[in-house]
């Protein structure tokens, strides 16, 4: 039997507590697997006396978790505070430099400094896991870096926020707003301490650049995202694009272009018959395309104690067996810097215009289209009792600048009641 695999964990939260608790539970089947235990050693978190529904009885205490992160009687430092900066980012550091392993849930850390982290890591000879950090408890990472390592891949894409996409099927199936579920979501305790981190996409943004970075090889390009939250998406939209035949997602899309690195978090319409079409509530799914293999689908739970705590005991298990693969796939010292590039793949796209119901109204409208070279697909004009005349139209495939040069044209017919719609479907 060999030694056993020593923790120290900083941050007893949700995660943190998940953790614990397996370690504790599970420990005979952990030492069968592993053939050693797992123990800990030392805990940090904010409040000492905070009573967390799990015992923490043998293992030390530390206020610092940097103290924690250097300790002689601990082989893997485990960063469950959160926090692009700060006492995340100092201990991990402080831990690779005294040359511990290291195992974080931290999407945001990791999205801004990953690269410095993971040099520092590869450096000393050290790994730096993360696999709790993108969809949680969805194996997403090990799949990209292990399972399809042997694929030249052409697009990752997902769902990747479950409070958005609670929020969009909650608008959905209620009819309520998206201020009245918000609160509703909030209420629940669904939403991050700062709920701009999830509905402002940033939150999935985050995790969208770890993944590509593993996918394309180069270094996460958090700033190289084009990204829009979900707080525009209306009822009258959710429910429009249902009559059409889609769902709205907060949807992440990652894919190399003759350009450069195209990383696109926005909401967009997908055929509702579809996998990510049918993902409802706070449920994660990734869609991952390689040459060899063709596309994978990978749907589950992307948050919460036990699933994220589940990841994170993936990255601890893999350490015990010694594992010792690099951060991002392959040696960070070989990954390319991202080139930000916008979508080159012309794609269909969703229009919604309420239109001033006058004759040769709808005719203008046409016209600006076809003037910009946009071909209508579908359309759909309502009954409507108002003076007004809502109006859908479906394109067929058109890049995205004639789209805009056709709604700078509608802008100036006279004919727009209020501010048109425009949302990309994606092909999926
Ligand atoms: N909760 C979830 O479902 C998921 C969380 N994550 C990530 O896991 C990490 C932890 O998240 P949660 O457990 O939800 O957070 P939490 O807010 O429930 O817990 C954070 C813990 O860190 C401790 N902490 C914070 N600052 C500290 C400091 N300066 N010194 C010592 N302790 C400090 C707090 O006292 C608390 O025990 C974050 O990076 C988060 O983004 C990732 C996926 C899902
Ligand atoms: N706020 C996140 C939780 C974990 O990453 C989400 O809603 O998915
Ligand atoms: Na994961």
């Amino acid at each position: 039997m060999s030694e056993p695999l020593r923790l120290g964990i900083a941050g007893l939260g949700t995660v943190g507590v998940g953790v614990v608790r397996i370690i504790r539970q599970q420990a005979a089947l952990l030492e069968a697997r592993l053939g050693r235990k797992i123990t800990i050693s030392a805990v940090s978190a904010r409040s000492k006396d905070r009573d967390r529904g799990v015992s923490l009885s043998g293992y030390d205490w530390e206020n610092d978790p940097i103290k924690l992160a250097t300790r002689d009687d601990i082989d893997v430092f485990v960063e469950l505070m959160g926090g692009e900066d700060g006492p995340a980012k100092d201990a991990t550091e402080a831990a690779l430099k005294a040359g511990k392993q290291v195992v974080t849930a931290n999407k945001a850390m990791l999205a801004i400094h990953g690269a410095e982290l993971a040099e520092l890591a590869e450096n000393n000879g050290l790994v730096l896991r993360y696999e709790a950090a993108v969809a949680g408890g969805i194996p997403v990472i090990k799949t990209l870096t292990e399972g399809l390592a042997g694929n030249q891949i052409s697009r990752v894409m997902g769902v990747m926020n479950g409070s958005c996409n609670f929020i969009l099927t909650r608008m959905e199936n209620s009819g309520k707003t998206y201020e009245e579920i918000f609160a509703e979501a909030d209420g629940l305790g669904y939403l991050e301490a700062d709920p701009q981190l999830d509905v402002g996409g940033i939150d999935a943004a985050h995790k969208l650049a770890l993944l590509a970075a593993i996918a394309f090889g180069t270094r996460p390009d958090f700033a190289g995202i084009q990204l829009e939250g979900i707080e525009r998406v209306s009822i009258d939209d959710i429910r429009a694009a249902a009559d059409m035949g889609y769902k709205i997602k907060l949807l992440g899309v990652a894919q190399k272009t003759g350009r450069g690195l195209e990383q696109r978090m926005q909401p967009c319409l997908v055929p509702d018959t579809s996998p990510l079409g049918q993902l409802d509530g706070g449920t994660n799914m990734v869609v991952i395309e390689g040459d060899a293999v063709g596309q994978i689908v990978l749907r589950g739970p992307g948050a919460g104690e036990g699933p994220t705590a589940s990841a994170v005991m993936s990255d601890i298990c893999d350490i015990a067996r010694g594992w010792r693969g690099p951060v991002f796939g392959q040696p960070v010292a070989s990954l390319q810097s991202a080139v930000a590039a916008t979508s080159q793949r012309p794609a269909a796209y969703y229009l919604r215009m309420t239109l001033v119901d006058k004759p040769g109204a709808m005719a203008k409208i046409a016209t600006v289209l076809g003037d910009a070279g946009v071909s209508i697909n579908r359309m759909r004009q309502y009954e409507h009792t108002d003076t007004n005349a809502p109006v859908l139209i479906v394109t067929h495939k058109t890049d995205r600048a004639s789209l805009d040069r056709a709604l700078c044209a509608m802008g100036t017919t006279g004919v727009l009641a209020a501010e048109p719609v425009a949302l990309r479907i994606e092909e999926v």
